[in-house]
Order: structure tokens, then C-alpha cells, then sequence
């Protein structure tokens, strides 16, 4: 299979408001995988009909062979979505013993996976804290090690960094690419900043909905004759 995900014909509106016009994306597997766009483009939006969490109006979402929605697919994809999900009465552990047992780990692995989890977003000292004390940051961390418990084939990542400090950020994107060298995943990152869009291997830039340029990073530059992101973004956001 060399495709984790394929999109055909995918449109969504929302109360006759059309979202995402009809179009067609295809992912790679083994990579990462930017969304970039304006606010309100479409972005999450697109990604939560991935997961499966809303359905599309007309196209059909496949995901690592199986038609999206599909209860298997779940064990296999890990959501961070944009808002955090957590349980504020339980600790940052009780949260994750939580999900890991959603996910039917054994108990043997749960403590190794809860142990990894929270060593990547840099939540160890605090696993025993509860989330209603967690910071914003931290809560966005805790919902990253959330998505990656059950250790799943595709990461879906809504802006995954925010709030997040710059040396943490640096040491989940080296785990993000090392997922995708050595566990050849397959990740989906939704982002506003342009560092990480560099990062990724390919990206789609969106704009009301449609995918309006997509490549690798190098090829996006060219293709708008710009030395930076940044400035492909400004034209495709600003330039109608
Ligand atoms: N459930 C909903 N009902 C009505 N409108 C919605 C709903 N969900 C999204 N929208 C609208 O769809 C558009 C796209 O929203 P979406 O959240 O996908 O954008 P985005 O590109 O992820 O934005 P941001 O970068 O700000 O997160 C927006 O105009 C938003 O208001």
C-alpha cells in the first residue's frame, strides 16, 4: 500500500456554507504531511473527516485501505485534535491509563507506552498531578501523549506545537521524524508556522476550502518563485 490516506471528491458545507469544495488529496505513507492555509481555510475540517469524526457530503475518505468511518481504523490513528479532550478530575496518568485501556493495551504495555508518552511531551514529573492544575501548554502536551498511547500507524496532529516551548518543540519534532524513519508512520500536521512546514516532506496549501498549490517544501518556493514559506503563504492568503 503507498497510500495512507485517499480523499476523492470530498466537498463539505456547513448550514449552506461550503467548507471544502470538492477535491482530491492523496498522503504518502511513511512521512509528514503539512496542512497549511489561512484561518478557517478548511483545515480541521478536512482532518476530522480523516479520522472519521464528521462525514463528508459527497467523495469517499480511505484510509489505510479501510472506507472511512471504520471502528478497526481507530486503533490505527491517533487525533490530537485542535481542542483538548481530557479528563480534569484525574491525574495527567489517570488520563492516559485511561486511553491506553480504551485502546485494550495490556497492562505491561500501558506502563511502558504511558512511560514513553510522557517522556516525549516532557510530562513525567508532572503524571501525577491533576489536569485541572496542568497549564494550557501542558494540557496540549497530555493531548499529544494521548494520540500517541496506543502507538498508532498515522498521527493526525492539529497544530500540535502550540504553546508549546521552543526545546520541547525540538524534541518532538526529532520523535516526529524519528516515527517516520524508523516506525515508517505516517503524519499529518496541521500548522501556522513556518519552520515546521519546512520540516515537513510535502504539503497542501488550502484557501477557502481548496487545495490550491501542494509539493514538497523546495517545490512550493519554486513554483511561486519565493525564497521562503512565508512568502508562499502571503501570496496564497492575501492574493485573490
Ligand atoms: N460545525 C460547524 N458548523 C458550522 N460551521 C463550521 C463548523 N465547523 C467549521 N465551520 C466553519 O468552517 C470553516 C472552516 O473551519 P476549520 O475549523 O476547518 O478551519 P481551519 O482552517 O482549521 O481554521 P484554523 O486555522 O483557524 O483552525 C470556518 O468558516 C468555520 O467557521
Amino acid at each position: 500500500m503507498k497510500h495512507a490516506i485517499i480523499m476523492e471528491g470530498i466537498a463539505k458545507g456547513f448550514q449552506h456554507k461550503k467548507v471544502i469544495q470538492p477535491l482530491d488529496l492523496t498522503i504518502e505513507r511513511s512521512g509528514i504531511f503539512g496542512l497549511l492555509g489561512p484561518s478557517g481555510c478548511g483545515k480541521t475540517t478536512l482532518i476530522k473527516m480523516i479520522v472519521g469524526l464528521i462525514n463528508p457530503d459527497a467523495g469517499r475518505v480511505t484510509v489505510l485501505d479501510y472506507k472511512v468511518p471504520n471502528e478497526a481504523l481507530l486503533m490505527e490513528i491517533g487525533y490530537m485534535a485542535q481542542s483538548d479532550a481530557l479528563y480534569t478530575e484525574l491525574t495527567g496518568a489517570e488520563n492516559l491509563e485511561f486511553f491506553a485501556k480504551l485502546y485494550r493495551l495490556s497492562k505491561k504495555e500501558r506502563s511502558g507506552r504511558i512511560r514513553y508518552a510522557a517522556e516525549i511531551v516532557g510530562l513525567t514529573n508532572d503524571l501525577n498531578t491533576r489536569v485541572a492544575y496542568y497549564s494550557g501548554g501542558m494540557k496540549r502536551r497530555l493531548s499529544l501523549a494521548i494520540a500517541l498511547i496506543q502507538n498508532p500507524e498515522i498521527l493526525i496532529l492539529d497544530e500540535p506545537t502550540v504553546g508549546i516551548d521552543p526545546s520541547l518543540k525540538r524534541t518532538i519534532w526529532q520523535e516526529l521524524e524519528r516515527l517516520r524513519d524508523e516506525e515508517r508512520k505516517t503524519i499529518v500536521i496541521t500548522t501556522h508556522v513556518m519552520d515546521e512546514a519546512e520540516r515537513c516532506d510535502k504539503l497542501a496549501m488550502l484557501r477557502e476550502g481548496a487545495i490550491i498549490a501542494s509539493g514538497t517544501p523546495a517545490a512550493l518556493k519554486e513554483q511561486y518563485a519565493v525564497k521562503s514559506l512565508d512568502d508562499v503563504f502571503l501570496q496564497i492568503g492575501g492574493v485573490r
